[in-house]
């Protein structure tokens, strides 16, 4: 399988939705509009950004609206659409939720945020999920997963030891730790011998700057597009056939003793 996968690293207006949908529209419209793209992926909160007090007012509720945006398009471009996440009101309090739907249209798969970040005071204002981020689109095992949740090698490891081939990850990382970002990625690529597609914003907000640098690393850990630090739409070809190659040259998870660690 191969996917021209194409990243929308977008700057977000600090806590309005109106504007950032229609924004997302005219991205998504240029990824896909007269070009074979497969699968698009936006950013962490990218409705309201990090306007985090005014969530019980600006967040989607059941994240229906994005959830209808994103059917829509997906159906017009017939394209994959691994939606970001977004402010997801649910009955019992607010979640940061990637959304992931098909190119016929369907919501193949959500998950909610599971480390919440306290230095950007996420444990104040949402609650943690319970669910993995594993999902499959064109019989592919794939995982999604967002920002903070990448310093946890152990979490997507769950992932890749139940198969997953590509890591998909929105976020939204500060400048100020640029260089964790990826060096982060391109660890938990070559541990895990996964493609890594991950879309940063670009822009700042009243507290932060945002770093950009969306990346896209194979399994062997080479970096094989990187955006700048502005808005940008970043697209590389991904080849699943190569996970496979480097899982057996080198079979970790042949190879690996779960029953010691
Ligand atoms: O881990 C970090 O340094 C950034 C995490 C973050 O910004 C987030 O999870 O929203």
């Amino acid at each position: 399988m191969s996917w021209n996968v194409s990243i929308i690293q977008m700057d977000i207006v600090f806590g309005d939705p109106e504007q950032n949908f229609l924004a997302a529209e005219n991205w998504i419209k240029a990824a896909c509009e007269g070009k074979e793209t497969d699968i698009v992926i936006l950013p962490e909160l990218w409705t309201t950004g990090y306007d985090l007090t005014r969530l019980s007012e600006i967040g989607d509720s059941h994240a229906q609206k994005a959830i209808s945006f994103f059917q829509k398009l997906a159906k017009t471009y017939q394209v994959h659409i691994i939606g970001g996440s977004v402010a997801n009101k649910k009955d019992d309090g607010i979640y940061n939720t990637l959304l992931v739907i098909n190119k016929e249209g369907q919501l193949v798969h959500t998950y909610d945020k599971l480390h919440l970040f306290q230095l950007m005071d996420e444990h104040l204002y949402l609650k943690s999920g319970s669910t993995t981020g594993l999902f499959t689109l064109d019989d592919e095992i794939l995982a999604g997963m967002i920002c903070y949740d990448i310093r946890f090698p152990e979490w997507v490891r769950t992932h890749t030891s139940k198969g997953a081939k590509v890591l998909f990850v929105s976020a939204e990382w500060p400048l100020a730790r640029l260089v964790h970002w990826k060096a982060l990625l391109i660890a938990r690529a070559i541990e895990n011998q996964c493609y890594i597609v991950a879309c940063n914003r670009s822009g700042s907000d009243p507290k932060n700057e945002f770093a950009g640098h969306s990346l896209i690393i194979d399994p062997w850990g080479e970096v094989i597009g990187e955006a700048g630090e502005k808005q940008e739409i970043l697209t590389r070809t991904i080849d699943l056939a190569k996970v496979t190659e480097v899982r057996e040259m080198i079979p970790i998870f042949t190879d690996r003793k779960p029953e010691f660690y």
